[in-house]
């Protein structure tokens, strides 16, 4: 087998009925004449945080049957942005996508998006904001809104029009970049495209349309949801720290000037004497 050039990480809790077909689908887009990256390429990694459901053995017997799939089993940590920091790391490619198990982003659109990296595109980012794709109709209308709030208050940070997604890619030397990554919560594709410093020329963004889980059930917590705005104000406190010692240095200036002006006219009056 060749050495893998790209890699698809797969941050898997619980997911082991949804394993065969993400990797069968995966590998049959991969393998049509038209893909423009060739299969023998591609390995599949899923990091799995010891769900004890199924998967090793899913996984195994894939892998018996000829896909390029191996499973990480974390047993000391768990959450899905720490899980995929974990798979970019242990990546034999260097063009690295992350998608979900659960069928939620569609097999088919792997081969694009792995063949959208490159050295001048750093970073794929598949978005559900634009024109001609939508969620899901039944993707329920809360998690619309939430998503959609989520959305509103990253806008500071980036301007990829979906950094909640969590279907995108980033090429290693990129990643490789990015220090003190946040490996809690949800969000771990802003927090790249923050700390990677993914310049705009470099991101190429792929509209597709997020389906709706398949099988078993959303990890999505309000405990989630809180460790969401806290990873938010680290980025805020990252990107935008400096415009606060600035502001601080400024008004420094302006109290030393006010100093100076008021003790002027006593120097004047002092000196005659
Ligand atoms: N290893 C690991 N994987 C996890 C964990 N929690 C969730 N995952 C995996 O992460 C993927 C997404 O989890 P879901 O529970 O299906 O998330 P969701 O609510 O559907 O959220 C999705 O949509 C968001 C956009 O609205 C995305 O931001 C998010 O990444 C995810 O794609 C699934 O493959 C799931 O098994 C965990 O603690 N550990
Ligand atoms: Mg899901």
């Amino acid at each position: 087998m060749s050495t893998p050039q790209y890699s698809v990480i797969v941050p898997a809790y619980k997911e082991a009925r949804n394993l065969r077909p993400l990797v069968t689908r995966i590998f049959a887009a991969l393998r049509r004449i038209d893909s423009p990256v060739p299969a023998e390429l591609v390995e599949v990694l899923v990091v799995d945080d010891n769900s004890r459901d199924g998967s090793v053995e899913e996984v195994a017997a894939l892998q018996r049957e000829g896909y390029t799939v191996r499973i990480i089993v974390r047993t000391t940590e768990r959450g899905l942005s720490s899980a995929v920091v974990r798979g970019f790391q242990e990546a034999a490619g260097d063009n690295m996508l992350c998608m979900d198990a659960d069928l939620q982003h569609p097999p088919e659109y792997v081969p694009q998006m792995l063949a959208a990296l490159s050295p001048h595109t750093l970073f794929v980012l598949g978005t559900r904001y634009a024109p001609g794709v939508e969620m899901d109709k039944d993707w329920p209308l809360y998690r619309r809104v939430i998503s959609s709030g989520a959305r509103l208050l990253a806008l500071p940070l980036t301007s990829a029009s979906d950094p909640m997604s969590g279907f995108f890619g980033i090429r290693k030397e990129a990643f490789l970049k990015a220090r003190a990554l946040n490996g809690a919560g949800f969000k771990i594709a802003l927090e790249l495209l923050v700390k990677a410093h993914v310049p705009r020329g470099a991101l190429a963004e792929v509209p597709f349309s997020f389906g709706v889980r398949a099988e078993g059930e959303s990890k999505l917590t309000g405990k989630v949801m809180i460790k969401y705005l806290e990873q938010l104000a680290e980025l805020y406190w990252y990107q935008f720290s400096w415009l606060v010692v600035l502001a601080a240095v400024l008004v420094f200036l302006v109290f030393v000037l006010l100093l100076r002006a008021l003790w002027a006219p006593v120097d004047g009056a002092q000196s005659k004497w």
